[in-house]
């Protein structure tokens, strides 16, 4: 989707950008989509000296971000700025943002304000490092650093479980009311690289004919395009299904050597329901983590605030690409809707009261791999935005300690 706003994207006076582990999603407030969605990645040719000889060189423009930097393999390395959904380099984020505005939205930060976002447990100090970055390097009219979950929730009302899974990071975060129930926030170590990182391994041992530099991107296709999620869970009738040789199984992948230009075909099985399978089954990833989706996003929403249980199971927001297999969004209601079920079946023959049931309620939109950003960029047309956002006046008054908290943490319980 690399567009330019030359083709027809209102230009605001707000920027959304959406940094995420794997990839960035940015754009002009007020659009429907990002005009941009690129890797977070950066080439740089300085960053390869510094680390060959240790020691700072003069400034230097020679890098790349996105997409481009891939074609600079040879001659730069590449570096991923962001682990964990959390900004690990400093100076090479600064170098992506300075791409990101100069270069891909063309624009003149003294006459911006940016929207950033930031994962539920972004450090304060990090928040800081974003203000002094954008007030002192960049110029920034304004900029506002928004929580991602509540920006996901923006266009669905204010309360509700969001289940954040993109690239590098999974997050269930309860927010009632617009504020982040912090205590309740739980993060999970498995996200889509996990899940390509799977696939590769099972294309690999069953010894498919795949060129070794397109591995990863093919894995990540095979993924994005014929993963999808059991609709009972039932894995031994989906293997059998398969062993039966069932019609619309087995897909049939046809790829082309990025080095040599050969063409070759590879078989897809059961990887389709394997990868994502993982969300219910983490120990197919490692025996360390064993807790399925459904009881994380259930033991969150049991320790919040009883007032607002309720309406957190009957809001389950998804958000970001690893939410978008087939069937991902059924499977998650019933399986959280058994839990409760059971649960309440209990409480039933121990009390012998029968509690109102509660229906799971988990929305899914086509865009929810954009909902942060969208969120973003509603709220930038809300008049109160305005009030929202720090000004460079602010900035240069007080300091970076005016982007140290978000109003979002205030303790409401
Ligand atoms: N149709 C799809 N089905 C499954 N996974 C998908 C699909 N489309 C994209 N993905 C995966 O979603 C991930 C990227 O999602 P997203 O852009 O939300 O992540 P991110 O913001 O970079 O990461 P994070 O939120 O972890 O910091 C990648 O792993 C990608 O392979």
């Amino acid at each position: 989707m690399q567009q330019t706003i030359d083709k027809g994207f209102y230009q605001s006076k707000v920027c959304v950008i959406d940094n995420g582990t794997g990839f960035t999603k940015m754009g002009w407030a007020g659009n429907t989509e990002p005009q941009f969605d690129i890797p977070t990645v950066v080439a740089d040719h300085q960053e390869k000296q510094k680390v060959q000889m240790s020691k700072n060189t003069n400034e230097n423009l020679d890098y790349y971000i996105g997409y481009e930097a891939y074609d600079y393999t040879k001659s730069h390395n590449i570096f991923y700025p962001m682990k964990s959904g959390i900004v690990e380099n400093w100076d090479l984020m600064e170098k992506f943002w300075h791409r990101s505005i100069f270069d891909y939205l063309r624009a003149e930060p003294d006459e911006t304000t940016f929207i950033l976002t930031e994962p539920p447990m972004n450090p304060p100090e990090n928040r800081e490092n974003i203000a002094e970055i954008f007030f002192e390097t960049f110029n920034a009219k304004g900029l506002h650093i928004s929580v991602q979950a509540v920006l996901s929730l923006f266009s669905t009302g204010l309360t509700g479980m969001v289940l954040d899974s993109g690239d590098g990071v999974t997050h269930c975060i309860p927010v009632s009311d617009g504020y982040v129930i912090g205590s309740c926030i739980k993060h999970i170590p498995l996200a889509g690289r996990d899940i390509t990182q799977f696939i590769q391994n099972l294309l690999k041992e069953r010894g498919e004919n795949i060129p070794a530099e397109d591995i990863k991107k093919v894995a990540r296709e095979v993924k994005e395009k014929y993963g999808y999620c059991i609709g009972d869970g039932d894995l031994i009738k989906e293997f059998q299904a398969y062993d039966r040789g069932e019609k619309n199984k087995f897909k049939t992948y046809y790829g082309k050597s990025s080095v040599t230009k050969e063409k070759y075909t590879i078989d897809i099985g059961y990887e389709r329901f394997l990868g994502p399978e993982m969300f219910f089954h983490p120990e197919f990833l490692d025996g360390k983590w064993r807790s399925p989706i459904d009881e994380i996003i259930d033991k969150s929403i049991q320790t919040s605030p009883v007032d607002c249980r309720k309406k957190l199971y009957q809001n389950i927001i998804l958000s970001g690409g690893s939410t978008l297999f087939d069937g991902f969004a059924q499977r998650l209601e019933q399986q959280v809707q058994l839990r409760i079920d059971s649960r309440l079946q209990k409480y039933e023959v121990r009390s012998g009261f029968k509690p109102a049931s509660i229906k799971v309620n988990v929305t899914q939109n086509p865009f929810q791999r954009y909902a942060v950003w969208q969120g973003g960029s509603l709220m930038a047309l809300q008049p109160q935005f305005e009030k929202v956002y720090h000004t460079r006046q602010e900035y240069f008054e007080r300091g970076p300690s005016i982007a140290r908290y978000n109003a979002v943490f205030q303790p409401q319980y």
